[in-house]
């Protein structure tokens, strides 16, 4: 009687040992797991930075971007974390470069707070410089020299890495354009089936088109589907994540919205009597004036030069579309084009074929007259909107439109007609439907050369594709955690039935 109370306190202690102790293996399995969890979090938040002015021909942007070093290689993951405005105009007007630096260091110290301080050491700066520096090269070669050095001397002031300022070529700036829009649009590497075990390749994504439209030039960049009638000079191969890509590229220099707007009203004012140029381009009622020296000051209009003419002229708006894209007109000159594929300027572009991407002043022109969404999706109904807005009363404009800057707002008649005709000239009558207007993509970045500027020259975008893991992340854990559960209740259950097996031979 009493051995057997002996015997079954001591089976009681024996099974809740083991019962406590599997409990404290468990706990010590979950910890573990929880520790490699929270490890492999960690790792995942060591982020990298990359600086990029650009510095285009009406102004300059700083662009900040922000990338998990662990990711490094793989698509549509780096954001824009800040795009800092710098104040004044583009680098290639200032005369007194004195005042260069004093703009750009608002920006840089913006970067100064918004990169952590440890990361300021190892944090690429660039500064790309596009058509307006392009346009002043013409003219002053040495001018170029001196406000490049003094930006970079600026920047070298700084405790970042800097890596150099320059002019961007035509093609860069067009092929980093198209870079960018399907990086972040995840055109360029293959998906994977995340449900198969067996990673397979999906059908093959074709790539967007680029268009961009800045101030002093405008872009077009895309694969096009039989290149043998394209000149060698505007194709440009690439090898990205595994495949070739062959992009036909073309900068057209002075087709930008504000230099073919000086053009324009150039070539129009050579035909004066007197100091009035009357525009249909701009809203009835309208009026400004404008130095002569401006007008005919570009390399663009300088061949108008009137020298009849006064200091200034006046300006006055006569708000009618058809005249102004008529004069719009004018500027595309095809008398060299003898096939149909032949556009403005004696260059051929390749048939268009798939899906555009229209950014820069294309997005801010057509976002600020609505006419971005899906539904606007033939020509027709672009120009009803154009010669309704056009012919509205400046006075009317103005009030509507209180808050917006004003000469964005009394050049969105032009700029809207512009980007119609520019587009229809280029060969998308056809194909509207087929352009998507993008600003921020996907909530990343905004489309423009920069970033693909920036992948590039940090190598983001490999060559090959790195070879893919067996599992993807969520598969890999959960199968980490099943098993280390199975293991705990195998343990569990044989210690039990060890513990069992040995009261039986006692
Ligand atoms: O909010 C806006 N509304 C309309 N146009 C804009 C706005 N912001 C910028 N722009 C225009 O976008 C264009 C940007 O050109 P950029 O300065 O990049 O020249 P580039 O690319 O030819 O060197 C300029 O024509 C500028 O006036
Ligand atoms: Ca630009």
């Amino acid at each position: 009687m009493e051995e057997s109370r002996d015997s079954r306190v001591k089976r009681f202690l024996t099974s809740n040992g083991m019962v406590i102790l599997g409990f404290i293996f468990i706990l010590c399995l979950i910890a573990l797991l929880a520790v490699g969890l929270v490890q492999n979090k960690a790792q995942s938040e060591n982020f990298k930075y990359g600086i990029v002015f650009d510095a285009g021909s009406s102004h300059t942007t700083m662009y900040i971007y922000k990338w998990s070093a662990e990711k490094v290689n793989d698509t549509g993951l780096v954001y824009e974390i800040e795009a800092c405005k710098v104040k004044g105009r583009g680098i290639a007007s200032y005369r007194n470069l004195q005042e260069i630096p004093v703009y750009m260091s608002q920006c840089m110290g913006r970067a100064k707070d918004v990169i952590p301080r440890f990361k300021h050491q190892e944090t690429p700066v660039y500064l790309g410089a596009t058509a307006g520096m392009r346009l002043l090269r013409f003219d002053n070669k040495e001018l170029v020299e001196k406000i490049l050095s003094s930006v970079s001397s600026l920047f070298k002031s700084y405790p970042f890495n800097f890596q150099g300022a320059r002019i961007i070529s035509d093609a860069e700036e067009g092929s980093y354009g198209w870079i960018t829009i399907n990086y972040l649009l995840g055109r360029l590497k293959e998906k994977h089936s995340p449900k198969s075990l067996f990673w397979r390749k999906n059908e093959s994504q074709s790539t967007y088109g680029a268009l961009d439209l800045g101030g002093a030039s405008t872009q077009i960049t895309f694969v096009p589907v039989n290149e043998t009638h394209t000149s060698s000079e505007m194709l440009k191969h690439f090898r990205l994540y595994g495949r070739n890509y062959t992009v036909f590229t073309h900068s057209y220099l002075c087709f930008g919205k504000d230099q073919a707007l000086l053009w324009k009203m150039a070539r129009n004012a050579t035909q004066l009597q007197s100091d009035l140029l009357l525009e249909p381009c701009f809203h009835p009622g309208y009026t400004t004036t404008m130095a002569t020296r401006k007008l005919y000051g570009s390399y663009c209009s300088r061949k108008f030069n009137n020298l009849d003419q006064g200091d200034t002229i006046r300006i006055q708006g006569t708000g009618n579309f058809l005249e102004c894209q008529r004069s719009i007109l004018e500027l595309f000159n095809a008398s060299f084009c003898n096939t149909y594929d032949c556009v403005f300027d004696s260059v051929h572009v390749p048939p268009i074929w798939g899906k555009f991407g229209a950014f820069s002043a294309y997005y801010y022109t057509m976002s600020f007259l609505n006419l971005t969404s899906e539904d606007v999706s033939s020509e027709e109904m672009v120009t009803r909107k154009m010669e309704e807005f056009c012919s509205t009363p400046w006075a009317v404009v103005n009030t509507t439109f209180a808050d917006v800057n004003k000469k964005y707002l009394s050049e969105y008649c032009f700029s809207g007609t512009y980007v119609l005709t520019l587009l229809q000239k280029l060969g998308f009558t056809e194909y509207w439907n087929q352009i998507e207007f993008l600003n921020k993509i996907n909530g990343y970045a905004e489309a423009g050369w920069s970033l693909g500027y920036m992948l590039n020259l940090t190598n983001m975008i490999p060559a090959e594709l790195p070879p893919p893991k067996p599992f993807s992340r969520p598969t890999y854990i959960t199968l980490m955690v099943f098993f280390s559960l199975l293991l705990a209740v195998v343990f569990i259950l044989g210690s039990v039935i060890f513990q069992k097996s040995s009261h039986f031979w006692k």
